[in-house]
């Protein structure tokens, strides 16, 4: 089934009535937590164990870090545990560890392993809700088996709806993917209640990054500890460095025109240092309405695994009693061209982004490796994406290039031929 419209703040048309998307029983959400040992993942189970009787962990998917995860797993008595790298005994092992560490009885949840791991937790029976915390487009298989199985969806893995595309979109039903990226969550509860026509223009705050006022010839010359210095949020490797690049805005805004059904010219972006307020909406009338709160994700993480609630507490609101400034400024695109070029890039064909993400992913390890400079990251995004032929790469008759017959395996073979192309450069 096609949806024009992921969610109940998607905007009505002007007069109908507002669905609702809220399913409470009374009874906790489980929660089924994707990349459960990252930033997202960590915070997400923080929020959990704040407010037990609202929510519960019940299934946890983890990387590399196997000790954290069979802790955690220990912790929360997990159902269900996937890993993508530890074999099942391994798990088992510690897991094992970790209850005997932690002096309680080892859990017996539910193993899975593999590359399939993620998917699985995903779909996991006990669970009626998915935080998706995974980095990287590996996040879209688990982003579709959640929807596939009917769980509510908080979102944080934004590149699996940028490259998914029309393909997540179609799989959700009004009102189960949830956004929690920050900028998004802030869009979703401003959009509250309004109707499609009232919107002029979505506004999404960046903060700039760490290189904010830096000038191309200066970005050639900074450093992988530069770039994962961060100057508001802590945030895993990949996301951090997206924002140094303004690739992480670039991304967004196609997640915002993908959720929100707005047109990519009737979205910009602002530099906002402070990253106090979180994005806005711009009204007909000329008004604007805007979310503040102190960088804390533990808001929107809360506010998506509760949507439509808000969680009390789940975060420290602005202190009014001190002078406080924020500033705006328009960002410049001469030194940080991602933004127009993933404009460019999504409107050229639907999977356009799927190869302008992939090359990036493959730019940032490759700029932490020490193999390329800083300013190579967009330079070869732009490039690769350049060259992207998707009648070429993924045959005449493949599917992918209308958005409505978009199939996975499009998806995985432009992000296979853009991997390709990006290694063949350094
Ligand atoms: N952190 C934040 O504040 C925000 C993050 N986001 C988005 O949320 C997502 C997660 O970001 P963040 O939490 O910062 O990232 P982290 O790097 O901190 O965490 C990533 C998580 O994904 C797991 N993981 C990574 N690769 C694989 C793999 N191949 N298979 C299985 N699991 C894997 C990691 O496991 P392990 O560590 O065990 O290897 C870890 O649990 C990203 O899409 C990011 O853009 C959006 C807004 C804010
Ligand atoms: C917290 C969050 O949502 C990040 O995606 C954040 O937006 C990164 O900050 P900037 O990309 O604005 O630097
Ligand atoms: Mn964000």
């Amino acid at each position: 089934m096609t949806h024009g419209s992921l969610t109940d703040y998607t905007l009505p048309a002007a007069g109908a009535p507002s669905a609702s998307n809220a399913h409470d029983d009374g009874a906790p959400r489980a929660v089924a937590l994707i990349g459960s040992t990252g930033s997202i993942g960590t915070q997400g189970l923080d929020v959990i164990a704040q407010d037990p009787a609202r929510f519960r962990a019940v299934a946890l998917s983890g990387g590399a870090n196997t000790g954290l995860l069979a802790e955690q797993a220990v912790r929360v008595g997990a159902e269900a545990v996937g890993s993508a790298t530890a074999t099942e005994d391994e798990l088992r092992a510690a897991i094992a560890d970790a209850a005997a560490r932690l002096g309680v009885p080892a859990p017996r949840p539910a193993l899975f392993t593999g590359p399939t791991a993620a998917e699985r937790i995903a779909a996991w029976e006990g669970a009626d809700t998915v935080l998706n915390g995974i980095t990287g487009s590996i996040g879209l298989r688990p982003t579709l088996a959640a929807l596939h199985a009917g769980h509510r969806l908080a979102l944080a893995n934004k590149e699996s709806l940028i490259v998914g595309g029309a393909l997540v979109k179609a799989a959700a039903a009004p009102g189960q993917l949830v956004p929690v990226d920050s900028e998004h969550s802030a869009l979703a509860q401003a959009l509250r209640g309004g109707t499609a026509d009232e919107v002029r223009r979505l506004v999404l705050t960046a903060s700039g990054g760490p290189f904010r006022g830096l000038d191309r010839a200066a970005l050639a010359e900074v450093t992988p500890a530069q770039a994962l210095a961060h100057p508001t949020w802590d945030m895993g490797r990949v996301v951090t460095t997206n924002s140094a690049s303004l690739v992480n805005k670039a991304l967004e805004v196609i997640e915002a025109h993908l959720l929100f059904d707005v047109p990519l010219e009737r979205i910009d972006v602002v530099v906002h240092p402070q990253s106090v307020v979180h994005s806005m909406v711009e009204f007909t009338d000329g008004s604007t309405l805007a979310q503040a709160s102190p960088p804390d994700m533990r808001l929107p993480i809360a506010l998506g695994l509760a949507w439509p609630s808000r969680v009390p507490g789940a975060a420290a609101g602005c202190d009014w009693t001190r002078a406080a400034t924020w500033t705006f400024e328009p960002l410049d695109e001469d030194a940080f061209p991602a933004v127009r070029a993933a404009k460019e890039a999504a409107a050229a064909s639907p999977t356009h982004m799927a190869v302008f993400n992939a090359v990036n992913e493959e730019a940032v390890d490759a700029f932490h490796d020490g193999r390329i400079r800083f300013d190579a990251i967009v330079d070869t995004v732009r490039a690769v994406v350049g060259e992207y032929e998707p009648a070429r790469v993924l045959g005449a008759a493949g599917h992918g290039h209308v958005a409505q017959d978009l199939t996975v395996e499009a998806v995985l073979a432009a992000e296979d031929w853009a991997r390709t192309a990006a290694r063949a450069r350094w």
